[in-house]
């Protein structure tokens, strides 16, 4: 990863003067226009016996990725950068998925997996289920904004969009799971929106083999934004100016 300056200090000031080190190179940003995305961390994701544990992906090593987006989280709100949460599912019924004329009711491994052991209906991705819920490690706070959606962006068909620019955001930060699926496409999806979007590696994870993890990151870079780590966040953000807590 190429080094920011030293201090990591913006020397235009443009950006609210912090600096990130990241791939391909250090970006700028500003933490009042910032938003920390934490991308569906639900039982369902990253807890054994849930949906992606069930479909046979590996979640093994979900834990470490857990604890690195409670460091995230936590370093955001000290700084006073606003916390957005992401939960993916549908209604029990699953209306919300589609049903055959809709190309996720084909590619979704839960609707999939749902149709191959029938004794998990409405258990999978179901709202108001263990397996949306998040996990009991990462807790919005009181004025978080927290969506639900129901396709892999976070900006098809919620308020996203709306929210932040109501709030002056241009940066997001993206945590979560799965790199390769939901992070992807909602980072992309702000790309065509003008956001600059970054991924915390150590904070996400993905679903399916590790070469998923190195080729979107490798994508990302390259294509649509920036990547970085959790400890340069924390590092970056120690500079910031203190400010009082963005829950609104
Ligand atoms: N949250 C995600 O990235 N989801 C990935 C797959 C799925 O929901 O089937």
């Amino acid at each position: 990863m190429e080094e920011a300056p030293a201090g990591y200090r913006d020397p235009s000031g443009r950006h609210g003067g912090l600096m990130l080190p990241a791939r391909p190179e250090p970006i700028a940003f500003d933490a009042a226009a910032t938003a920390l995305i934490v991308v569906d961390m639900q039982n369902a994701y990253a807890t054994k016996g849930g949906y992606l544990d069930l479909a046979g992906f590996d979640v093994s090593e979900t834990g470490p990725v857990i604890a690195q987006i409670a460091r995230a989280v936590a370093a955001a709100r000290a700084a006073g950068i606003r916390v957005v949460w992401f939960q993916n599912g549908w209604d029990p019924d699953y209306v919300e998925a589609g049903g055959p004329g809709s190309p996720n009711w084909h590619k979704s491994n839960a609707l999939k997996t749902m149709r191959r052991r029938p004794e998990m209906n409405q258990q999978l991705l179901a709202k108001g289920t263990w397996d949306y819920a998040l996990v009991d490690a990462l807790t919005p706070e009181p004025g978080e904004i927290v969506l639900g959606k129901t396709r892999y962006s976070g900006f098809f068909n919620t308020p996203l969009d709306s929210m932040l620019r109501a709030r002056g955001i241009r940066t997001l930060v993206f945590t979560g799971i799965a790199t390769n699926v939901c992070v992807e496409s909602t980072l992309r999806d702000g790309f065509f929106l003008e956001y600059f979007g970054i991924v915390l590696a150590d904070a996400t994870h993905q679903a399916g083999p590790p070469s998923l993890q190195a080729g979107a990151l490798l994508n990302i870079e390259t294509f649509f934004g920036w990547v970085s780590d959790v400890a340069s966040f924390e590092a970056a953000l120690a500079h910031a100016e203190p400010r009082a807590t963005a829950a609104e």
